[in-house]
Formats: C-alpha cells, structure tokens, sequence
C-alpha cells in the first residue's frame, strides 16, 4: 500500500492513499483553482493622521479599482477582479464565510487545505487569519458535534520561518533551526516538529494562542506588532465511522493557517539592523513565493518550479499546485502612500487565481488497526466453524437461492428442449415438404392425383390433410415454439396448399384437352365408319360383270350401269382419282351415244323419212348429254329407282311402262310371240327367264313399235346417265369431304402428340 506522509503529518502513524468521499465521489484527484480573494481595511490611525486619502473602491464584491488623486495619472492597471473582494467595512466573519470557509472544511472530508494570508506589512494579515482560525476552528468543532457517526482526531503542530530558520513553536526547546527532510513518499517533513494532539475547541484554541504567542513580533514604523516570520499553524485532521470501528480506513487531512510576513519597504519601515535583516529574509522568501506563484499560473509552459529556494514554498508545496484545495487572502491598505505596495499585492493575487490545485481525498490506514481488525475476523470465522448455525439466515438465504437457482437452470434446459424439439421438427417438415415438391415421383403422384378416380382422390386428400392437421396439431401441442418458427411453418404450409392448387387446376386443363382429342377422334371415327359402312352397302350390291360391254339391249345397259357402280366402288377403294371415274364415266357416255346412234342405223331402210326429226332430235340430246360439267342435283335415290338401275325392279318397271303403254304394246305381245318360235330363249347371267322377256323386243325390233321402243330405251340411257353423273358428283364430294376430314384428323393427331 502506497505511504504518502501530509506534511507535517507524523509519519510513523499514517499510510496515505487515495479515496472516494462525499464530494469528489471517487479516487481521482479533482483540479481547482486557488481561490483569491481580496480583503481592502480602512486605513489606520497612522494613515489617517498622515493625511492619506484613499486610493481603492470596491466597485461589487468581485472588482476592485484604483481611485486616483486629483493630479494623479493612471499609469498601470487600475480594476483588478476575484473571486471575492471585501470592502474595508467587511467583517472578518464574511471574509471566513464567502472566501475560505468551505476550502477550510475540506479537511473534515480529507482533503488537505491551506489558508494564508499575503500582503504587505501592517495590511491585515494577521489581524485577518486570527479570524479566519478562530472561525475555522469553531467550523471544524461544530462539524464534529454534527458528526457523531465518525470519531474524530486532531492534532496540531506550528513553525515559524524567521530569517529562513524553521521554529517549532509548540516546542520552544526543539532548536532555532529545524532541518526540512525530503521523503520521495511524504514529501517534505520538519524533523522533531512537535504535533499536539487535541482534545477539543478549547485545547485547540489554546495551542494555537501558544503558537501566536512563541512568533517573532517586532515593532516597526508601519506596524507595532509586525510579524517577523512566517507562521504555519497545521491541524491534521483525521475521521473514522464510529460503526465500523473495527474498519482500518481513515479519512486524513491537514488544514494550514498560513500567517505570512508582510513585504515591506526598508525605506517605510525605517529598518535597520535586526528588522532589516528580517526584512530582507521576508521579502525574498515572498519573492521566491511570487515567483513559484508566477510559474504555476502559467501552467506546465513554467517548467521548474523554485519550490525549494524557500523554506516557505518547501513547506507549502503541496499547497502550491498540488495536493490541496488553497484559498489566499490578499490584505490591502487603501492609503494611497501604499499604492505600488498595494499594485504588487494585486498583481500576485492575478497571478494565484490562475494557480489549478489537485487535490484528493486522503485514506489512510493504521497498522494497528488493522491487525486488530484481522485478530477478530479470524476469531468470528473459528466461532462460525466451530458451531454452525443450520439456522444461519444467510444459510438459509444461500439454500433458497442455490435452490432458486436449480429451478431455474432446470426450466432453461427443458425450455432449450423444446425448441430443439420443435427447431427438429420444423427441419424434418421442411426436408419433407421439399422432398415432396422435387421429388419426380411425387410430382408424377401428384399428377395423376387429379386422373384418380373420385374416391381414391378423396382418401388421397384426406390423408394430406390428417398429415398436415397432424403437425399443425403436433406443432400447436408445443406452446412454447418460438413465434418465428411458427410463422415459417404456417407458411410453407400454405405454399404447399398453392402448389397442390396450381397442379390440380394443370391436370384439369390436360384433362379437358384429351377429352377434345377424344371428341375429334370419335368424330373422325364415326365420320369413317359412315363412309366404310356406306362403301360395305355399296360392295353389297349384286357384283356386275367385271367388263364393260356395251352391246345393244337393255339387259347391256344394266350390265353396263352395275358395273360402273363396281367400277366407281372399286375405283375409290382402290384410291382412284376422280378424273379417272370422270373419264370412265366419258367412255360410258361414248358408249350410250354410239349404241343410241346405233340403233336408228338399223331402221333406216324403213323409216328413212320418219326418223329424220327423231335422229335430230336424238343428236341434239346426245350433245346435251356428252357434257359431263353440267352438275346433276339428282341424288343417289333417283339413281336407284332408274330403269337400269342394279337396284331397281327391273320387271316392275317395264310392267308400268307396259301399263303405261296398253296400246302400243299389244302389238309388241304379238311380234313377240312370232319371235318366240323362232329363236331360243336367251337365258340371264343369273338364270332368269328377264333377258328373253325383255331382250326380245330390242333384239328383234323389227316391228311397228320399234320407233317407240327407241325413244324409251332412248329416254332410260340418259335418265341413266344423268344419275350416274349425279352419283360421280356426289362421290367426287363425299371422297373430298372424307378427304377433308382425313387431314382433320391428321392435324388433331399431329397437335396431340405435340
Ligand atoms: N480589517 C481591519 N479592520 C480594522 N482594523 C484592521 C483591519 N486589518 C488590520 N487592522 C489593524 O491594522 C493593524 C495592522 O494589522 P496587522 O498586524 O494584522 O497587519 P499585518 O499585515 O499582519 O502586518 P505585518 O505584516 O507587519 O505583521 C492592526 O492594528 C489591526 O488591528
């Protein structure tokens, strides 16, 4: 522990180290300026009767300005301000009061404090400092009596500075000369320098008048009483809680009244010899305080400080600058024969406001104290062993507590439990979740969850649903998972609802799209099976002769109609073009046309002038009828019903046209049967008996009617051509529309496979 001695405080007693205090509530050590003050008194009886005028005015309780005579000029600085400044009508009690009193009372706290007096002789130092101690001292009392709690000591030691030789003035025996010891950790000492402890006010006040009393006085021009030295009266202060007695710190402090020699004017004084002397030690050891006081108030530019060219700056160096809170009272005379006395006086009291102080609290710790302190803690700790109290209170404090806290640790491990529970959960719903969406399995399942039947859909979906009100189950039994897992559950909970949406709504598109497919295929389909089954009726009819043979005859024209109907059939199954059935359907015309040509060749020897009107009109028709464009609105029907038609009852047909033609007929029955004794029967393809029937007429048309006969058969070809025409167009446009719808087709496979 660090050992700062105070000075002038014994050594042997004292351990100094920092401390907090009320004020300075902590161990750094807290800088201030020296606190000035100015004190202006009233001129003397001397002064008065020498006719002096007064040459200062206090303007406020901070300025003080030079009052000029009537033929004076200003020539210096004439308004000098403090911190407080007392007019020659103050009391010492206000200058105590308003300028020193707290600086004074922060020795009680610890702090070291000095209080001096500078000025020029016969000024008011010491009348001034009887005061301010008088006052300090009753301070310092009555902080005590209001201080119970702490126990107070006080001590105080006094030394004079006469001619640089340092007094104990408590002990007049110690020597003229003390020697001043420099302690690297207590600074400066005052060997064999005697410290009085005090036992109260009055002790105190008497020590001090004892000090007062062993000071230099001598009588000079300016002052009856003048001080020859410089006087230091020292109170260590010293304070402990009465509580914690047993408590080894200790507030300490000293508390300076420093009463100095007053500068002085060998040529005012009227000194000589001794009082010159004297003179001479004062003035230069004030000249070394001016100076250490110059030096400080400019701060650290001053470099060294001359503490040691004077006993009195040695001794007061803690005060100047250091470690002590200072308040300096400059005493001023008014009489204007002091002026440049007075001027010096200010000038140092401008320079000491600008002196900054650290002081500190001072701790101190006794020895003594201390190992008492130690000897009954260890003597309680051997009792506390020896019998423990299961009733200790801090026992029982120390068992709730650690119990507390057991309690407490378990509940922070089962709460990290259950969000590692819970942050587990969340990971393995997440790996899920993304398995589910990446997975080209669950996408296919996914997929084809739309295709499922209705109640394979619903048990799917019902099991996603109890999946996830499972875990929002499994999630909300867990009350204690954090809000923001929650909220990431919840919303990938409803980015998978979107993402089952948004698949369903595709397989509904897809869906409908293979179901258009499937419309157009069926269209096609049943577009195709129409025409197969119409080409199968068509097949089904009665197969024609495989050749073309025009020969005359209505049983050749027959013939000759089935097998252009085989022939168109067998074109188109065989993928003939319709050009071909136009130019087979030509050739067929060509053929009517030379058999109807034919025919009126056979009678021209005899009805040459009769059928000339009837082969004009015949020739006409037939180029009527050779124009195959001309487009026939008659339907497959009337095809069927034509007299050479494969469909149509052949024998009906002739039978009507018989009806029809009673008259003309009778004549044919005759010549018919004239023929039927001559020729044989010419039987039909199928065994019938129609080819003799109807045959025989044409055959053998030598008759009377033969010209009727001609017409008819006249009429039938061309009924039977435009029908065949009519049949071509209606084939040339149902093999376009299949064509059509062939390429429908083919497109709709074509874009269902893209
Ligand atoms: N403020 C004051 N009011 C009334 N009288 C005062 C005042 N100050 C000083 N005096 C008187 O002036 C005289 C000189 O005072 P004092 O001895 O205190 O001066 P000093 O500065 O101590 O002189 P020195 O330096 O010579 O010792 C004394 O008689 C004192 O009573």
């Amino acid at each position: 522990m660090t050992v700062i001695k105070t000075p002038g405080t014994p050594a042997s007693k004292m351990d100094r180290t920092p401390a907090g205090t009320p004020q300075h509530g902590g161990h750094r050590a807290k800088e201030e300026k020296i606190v000035v003050t100015v004190r202006l008194r009233p001129l003397n009886k001397r002064e008065q009767s020498a006719k002096d005028h007064i040459s200062w005015q206090c303007l406020d309780d901070q300025t003080i300005v030079y009052k000029p005579g009537p033929l004076e000029r200003i020539a210096q600085p004439a308004m000098f301000t403090f911190d407080k400044v007392f007019g020659p009508e103050s009391l010492t009690e206000s200058v105590y009061e308003e300028g020193v009193k707290n600086v004074a009372l922060s020795a009680l706290m610890g702090i070291n404090a000095t209080i001096f007096a500078y000025g020029q002789t016969s000024s008011g130092k010491t009348y001034t400092m009887r005061g301010i101690t008088e006052k300090a001292v009753n301070d310092i009392y009555m902080h005590i009596l209001n201080t119970p709690e702490r126990e107070f000591r006080i001590k105080i030691s006094g030394l004079e500075i006469y001619n640089e030789n340092v007094r104990d003035l408590l002990n007049s025996e110690s020597g003229r000369n003390l020697k001043l010891l420099d302690d690297p950790e207590k600074g400066t000492m005052v060997e064999k320098l005697v410290e009085e402890s005090v036992s109260d006010d009055q002790h105190l006040r008497k020590l001090i008048s004892v000090c007062e009393a062993q000071r230099q006085v001598g009588e000079t021009a300016l002052n009856d009483t003048s001080s020859r030295s410089h006087q230091i009266i020292r109170l260590t202060i010293e304070s402990t809680l009465r509580e914690s007695a047993e408590c080894v710190r200790s507030y300490v402090a000293s508390l300076n009244f420093v009463d100095l020699a007053g500068s002085e004017r060998a040529s005012q004084t009227n000194a000589d010899g001794a009082r010159l002397r004297e003179g001479c030690h004062i003035n230069l050891s004030l000249m070394t305080l001016t100076t250490v006081i110059r030096k400080l108030s400019v701060g650290k530019r001053s470099g060294h400080i001359p503490y040691r060219d004077s006993k009195l700056t040695r001794i007061l160096q803690h005060s100047l600058g250091g470690n002590a809170r200072t308040a300096i009272i400059c005493t001023l005379s008014p009489a204007s024969s002091h002026v440049e006395q007075t001027r010096n006086t200010l000038l140092f009291a401008t320079r000491a406001k600008e002196v900054t102080n650290s002081a500190q609290v001072n701790m101190v710790v006794s020895e003594k104290q201390l190992v008492k302190h130690l000897q009954k803690e260890v003597a309680r700790l051997e009792a506390e062993l020896r019998t423990p109290d299961p009733s200790n209170e801090k026992d029982l404090k120390i068992r709730q507590m650690e119990m507390e806290i057991e309690e407490l640790r378990r509940q922070r491990d089962l709460a990290k439990t259950e969000v590692d529970d819970l942050r587990r959960k969340l990971q393995e719903d997440q790996r899920l979740k993304i398995s589910e969406l990446s997975s080209p399995v669950a996408k296919k399942c996914l997929s084809f969850s739309a295709v499922l039947s209705p109640m394979e859909g619903k048990e799917l979906g019902r099991g996603d649903r109890n999946r996830n009100t499972m875990g929002r189950q499994t999630m909300r039994q867990s009350s204690t998972a954090p809000f923001t897992l929650m909220h990431e559950i919840r919303k990938l909970e409803h980015l998978q609802e979107q993402l089952g949406d948004e698949a369903n709504r595709a397989l509904e598109i897809l869906q409908k799209e293979v179901a258009c497919h499937r419309l157009g295929n069926q269209d096609a389909a049943e577009t195709i099976a129409k025409l197969q089954a119409e080409i199968r009726e068509i097949r089904s009819v009665k197969p024609a002769p495989k050749k073309v043979e025009v020969s005359g005859g209505l049983a050749v024209n027959k013939s000759v109609s089935a097998n252009l109907k085989d022939e168109i059939t067998r074109l188109h199954s065989q993928g003939s073009t319709i050009a071909d059935l136009e130019e087979q359907l030509e050739n067929v015309q060509k053929s009517i046309d030379k058999l109807v040509m034919s025919l009126p060749t056979n009678n021209d020897h005899q009805e040459a002038d009769t059928d000339s009107p009837l082969k004009t009109k015949s020739q006409a028709k037939k180029k009527k009828l050779l124009p195959l464009a001309s487009s026939n609105a008659a339907n497959r029907q009337n095809f069927l019903r034509s007299p050479c038609s494969p469909l149509s009852a052949t024998k009906d047909v002739v039978d009507n046209d018989i009806e029809n033609q009673a008259p003309q007929y009778d004549d044919v029955v005759s010549t018919e049967t004239q023929l039927t004794e001559k020729e044989t029967p010419t039987k039909s393809e199928d065994g019938g008996d129609i080819s003799s029937k109807e045959g025989t007429p044409y055959r053998r048309s030598s008759s009377v009617n033969m010209r009727k006969m001609q017409k008819m058969f006249q009429n039938a070809a061309e009924e039977n051509v435009r029908s065949i025409k009519a049949y071509v167009t209606e084939l040339k446009e149902r093999v376009a529309k299949l064509q059509y719808q062939k390429q429908l087709l083919v497109c709709q496979v074509a874009c269902f496979q893209i």
